[in-house]
């Protein structure tokens, strides 16, 4: 079957006028549809020039990515990014925020009203479907964004260190709300994170990049059944696989 999204020796150098760097360098890997994977790595591994060239904000110098078999050469509706930053229009309450991309797309009122209900409601914020960012906390915004990129119905969603900038306890209740929205809205994701722990709840596998040049290192297989469980977390499995990611970041050599 064709995977939905590949990597096929996918690199990228940066020329820096006297010298180049590779940021990425051959990087080959296929994902499958509705899979949730993670990539974790040491900073400037190439986490997020790899998810640029996936989500067609960047090309590659050499090698292509493909969705569905088809090589990526721009954005598309069909890929939605979230950042850590995020990225709300301040001025636009959370409906607006979600039903903005249904707007430019150009969706009756009707239709975007249901769209925007239906995801304000999965994401835990009908009681602030009226508010505007600035009143809403940083998880409370991170939750608009999400449901600001669902509602366009994107195939996969690309998130880059997306919970980076939350508390703890808010980004635990966040990996859980978006393991339930997974669940019940099957898209393939593609998530960044520096978190061991939310990498191994998150993923059914975690991708392993290591530095200098950028590239592939492992790749670790979650084998611990959906819906995943506080009692997982704190299961001598996940602790296992937890070290393992750990061991594999930080000491790459012995790995
Ligand atoms: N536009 C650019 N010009 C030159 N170098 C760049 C550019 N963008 C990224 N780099 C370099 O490429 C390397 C990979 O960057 P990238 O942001 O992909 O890493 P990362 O793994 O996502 O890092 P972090 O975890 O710190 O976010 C870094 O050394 C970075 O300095």
């Amino acid at each position: 079957m064709t995977p939905k999204i590949s990597f096929q020796n996918v690199s990228k150098v940066f020329d820096l006028g006297a010298t180049r760097f590779t940021a990425l360098e051959s990087l080959s890997l296929d994902i499958e549809d509705g899979e949730f994977i993670t990539v974790v790595g040491p900073s400037g591994c190439g986490k997020s020039t790899a998810m640029n060239i996936a989500g067609g904000l960047t090309g590659p110098t050499s090698g292509k990515v493909t969705v569905d078999g088809v090589e990526v050469r721009g954005p598309s509706p069909e890929r939605g990014v979230i950042f850590q930053q995020y990225a709300l229009f301040p001025w636009l309450t959370v409906r607006e925020n979600v039903e903005f991309g249904l707007k430019i797309a150009g969706h009756p009122k009707t239709e975007r009203r249901r769209i925007s209900d239906h995801f304000i409601e999965l994401v835990g914020l009908t009681h602030f479907a009226e508010s505007l960012p600035k009143t809403l906390s940083g998880g409370m915004k991170q939750r608009c964004a999400i449901a600001r990129a669902y509602a366009v119905n994107p195939k996969i969603l690309l998130m880059d260190e997306p919970f980076g900038a939350l508390d703890a306890l808010t980004r635990v209740q966040l990996q859980d709300q978006l393991l339930a929205m997974w669940s019940k809205e099957r898209r393939t994701v593609v998530f960044i994170t520096h978190d061991v722990d939310e990498a191994v709840f998150l993923a059914s596998r975690v991708i392993v990049m290591a530095a200098r040049p950028g590239r592939l290192h492992k790749i670790i297989p979650v084998e611990l059944p959906y819906p995943r469980t506080e009692e997982m977390r704190l299961s001598p499995e996940f602790a296992a696989l937890r070290n393992e990611v750990w061991r594999s970041v930080y000491h790459p050599a012995s790995q």
